[in-house]
């Protein structure tokens, strides 16, 4: 006889758009998302081990209950927020379901900006890097949901400020050094959020509050989104003109978890997973042809891979399930 020693289901890969319509502002909002849930139900076991589906909440109403809580979230609402309430409602509807996992994809759509850099109301333009969040809710800890938030293939280059000096030169090495280069990366990082440092919990209020839009943390999820981005941009670009030197993709990754856990009381801390996309100097033999800071190979593999965590404290960073 086989044990069963884990299990779960749900559903991957649901995909909806959510509109906000604000007629004060005249202005549309618009997210597109990917949910994927997973149902932690232990005496669910049943249903692989004899067949009996009896209590069991179907993948088709997993599906369906996306699409459900997203209309209730009748105010704006950060995808944190909603996989929150998404994560709960399953708890609070189905008796047998004792935890739940949701992760969130948003699509980077983005406010058009028409003719003389004007923001449309209702038009919007696809960019780069794709926000995510994964949030567990046990049903024990229905108060304290577990979050963590991200960014996916989010491209960044710059044409000069960096280069690559002082590493070992053997046998093996062919490369040159330099300091002049381009630096192009798709950044991926992960962030978790501190619940004793930064947070205020004396404002904490109920359950999404009366208008959806608190969280029992009391965290704006969106606002801090927006100053992880900052900060990156801040630390990776530098001054518009000047720019800031780059002497290789770790110290550039570490300025910008620098940055965040310093900056943003709400991080505990960040990883970051940069892909160090090269861009190969062109120089073919002979003719008159002399490479000039100007025409490169471009590549996407094999590209560099340097990952590392940075923490507001000295402590071990908490394990990421996901991403
Ligand atoms: O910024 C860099 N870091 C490296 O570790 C590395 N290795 C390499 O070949 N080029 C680079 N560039």
């Amino acid at each position: 006889m086989g044990f069963l020693t884990e299990h779960e289901h749900g559903k991957s890969k649901v995909r909806l758009g959510r509109t906000w319509r604000d007629a004060k502002e005249n202005a549309h909002y618009f997210v597109e998302w990917e949910v994927c849930v997973r149902l932690i139900s232990p005496e669910m076991e049943k249903a692989y081990t004899s067949g009996d589906n009896g209590g069991m909440t179907t993948t088709d109403t997993t599906r369906n209950m996306c699409y459900v809580v997203a209309q209730r979230c009748k105010e704006r609402t950060s995808m944190e927020e909603y996989a929150i309430r998404l994560a709960r409602t399953f708890i609070e509807t189905y008796p047998l379901i004792d935890g739940v996992s949701v992760t969130v994809d948003q699509a980077p759509w983005e406010r058009a900006k028409v003719r003389g850099g004007v923001e449309h109301s209702h038009g919007f333009t696809f960019s780069s890097g794709i926000r995510t969040c994964f949030v567990n809710v046990m049903r024990e800890r229905m108060d304290r949901p577990t979050v963590t938030s991200g960014l996916k293939d989010y491209r960044v280059l710059k044409t000069t400020q960096s280069g690559y000096e002082g590493y070992i030169k053997d046998k093996f090495t062919k490369l040159g050094e330099t300091n002049e280069r381009i630096l192009a990366t798709a950044i991926d990082c992960v962030w978790t959020y501190d619940l004793e440092g930064g947070i205020d919990t004396s404002k904490r209020k109920g359950w999404f509050g009366n208008n959806n839009s608190s969280n029992n943390n009391n965290i704006d999820y969106d606002l801090v989104y927006q100053r992880v981005l900052e900060n990156i941009k801040d630390q990776f670009f530098g001054d518009a003109q000047r720019g800031v030197y780059s002497p290789s993709v770790q110290a550039t990754l570490y300025n910008m978890g620098d940055a965040i856990v310093n900056n943003i009381k709400e991080v505990k801390d960040v990883k970051f997973t940069l892909p160090n996309i090269h861009f190969i100097p062109m120089t073919p033999n002979g003719g008159d042809h002399k490479f000039n800071d100007d025409v490169y190979i471009a590549t996407s593999e094999p590209h560099g891979t340097i990952a590392a965590t940075v923490s507001k404290r000295n402590e071990t960073a908490e394990i990421r399930s996901r991403l």
